[in-house]
């Protein structure tokens, strides 16, 4: 019998499938060593299954997307992890990441950190920056709490989750709580297959509602210089959304004639701050490079 599964982890040549019928233990058809093609974690695959012998991976089905070190694949959102203090918030790098993984087509949403450390003058006003995200489409959780209570509801049927944010963000601190709601079912898991305390692993996948996040700290780094100088102003959604009534298709949003951007950035509705961001991320772009001080 052949089933459909997602692969959630890869441990001594080994691939453990998540299947309708439970976790399966794989191996490779060496047809994929052949090819030069690895399956990963993350990769949607069919196994063959065995009552008696070894269950036989077949094939791997085309990757959506393949992101992050170490790499997972098919990854259908990213929770970015940004943080009130330590270090201090701040708008230009939340602009950074958004637009990175706008090029990347994978929907953001945005977990503040460390809002227990801030008073609450600074948190309202880190809320009411997040609020202009909140307007443009992005899902905002401002506490653990809140984070808590409505992640397992919004991960969707087999989805692949994983966390991005900068060094010292507290990503480790969330997953490690994260899986402690999942615990039960992950302990199991390993019981059931009989894992030793040595193996290590790259990176896995743990069930987390009906879907998966990716046990590793993602994305603390990145690097726009590769996106094309043109379509920068794609990745920043408000500005996509107004685009349509800019006088020119080709229109910019920089010196043109009747650029709608414009006149919704000087009607403050478009917030000056991602205007900032716009301008200095074509800066690093057309510059090819990182800018010395995200080095
Ligand atoms: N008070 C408080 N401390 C936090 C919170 N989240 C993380 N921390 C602390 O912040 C520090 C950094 O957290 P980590 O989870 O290691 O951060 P990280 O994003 O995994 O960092 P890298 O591994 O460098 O990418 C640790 O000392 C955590 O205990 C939080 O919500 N509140
Ligand atoms: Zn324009």
């Amino acid at each position: 019998m052949i089933i459909n599964g997602i692969v959630i982890s890869l441990i001594a040549g080994y691939y453990d499938v998540s299947t309708p019928d439970g976790l399966v233990r794989t191996r490779a058809r060496g047809v994929f060593r052949k090819r030069n093609e690895k399956p990963q974690v993350g990769d949607s695959v069919d196994v063959q299954l065995d009552d008696h012998g070894t269950n036989y991976l077949i094939k791997v089905h085309e990757r959506k997307n393949r992101i992050g070190r170490p790499a997972v694949a098919n990854v259908s959102h990213v929770l970015l992890v940004m943080t009130a203090t330590q270090p201090e918030f701040s708008l230009p790098l939340l602009d950074r990441f958004l637009t990175f993984f706008a090029w990347q087509k994978v929907p953001v949403s945005i977990y503040l950190s460390k809002s227990d450390l801030v008073d609450a003058e600074t948190l309202n006003s880190i809320k009411n920056d997040l609020s202009y995200y909140q307007e443009i489409g992005y899902t905002i959780y401002f506490s653990k709490e809140e984070l808590e209570n409505r992640l397992m509801n919004q991960i969707g049927e087999n989805e692949i989750w994983t966390l991005a944010g900068q060094s010292g963000a507290g990503k480790s601190t969330l997953l490690n709580a994260l899986k402690t709601d999942a615990g039960q079912k992950t302990a199991e898991i390993s019981q059931s297959l009989n894992r030793g305390k040595h193996t290590t692993r790259t990176v896995q996948l743990f069930e987390y509602g009906k879907g998966f996040i990716a046990d590793t700290p993602g994305f603390s780094a990145i690097d726009l210089s590769p996106i094309k100088i043109k379509e920068l102003r794609d990745y920043f959604t408000e500005f996509k959304a107004a685009s349509n009534a800019c006088k020119f298709r080709t229109c910019q949003h920089l010196h043109e004639p009747k650029c709608e951007v414009k006149r919704l950035l000087d009607a403050g509705k478009i917030k000056n701050s991602r205007y900032e961001s716009y301008l200095n991320l074509r800066d690093e772009i057309e510059q090819g490079r990182m800018p010395e001080y995200r080095k």
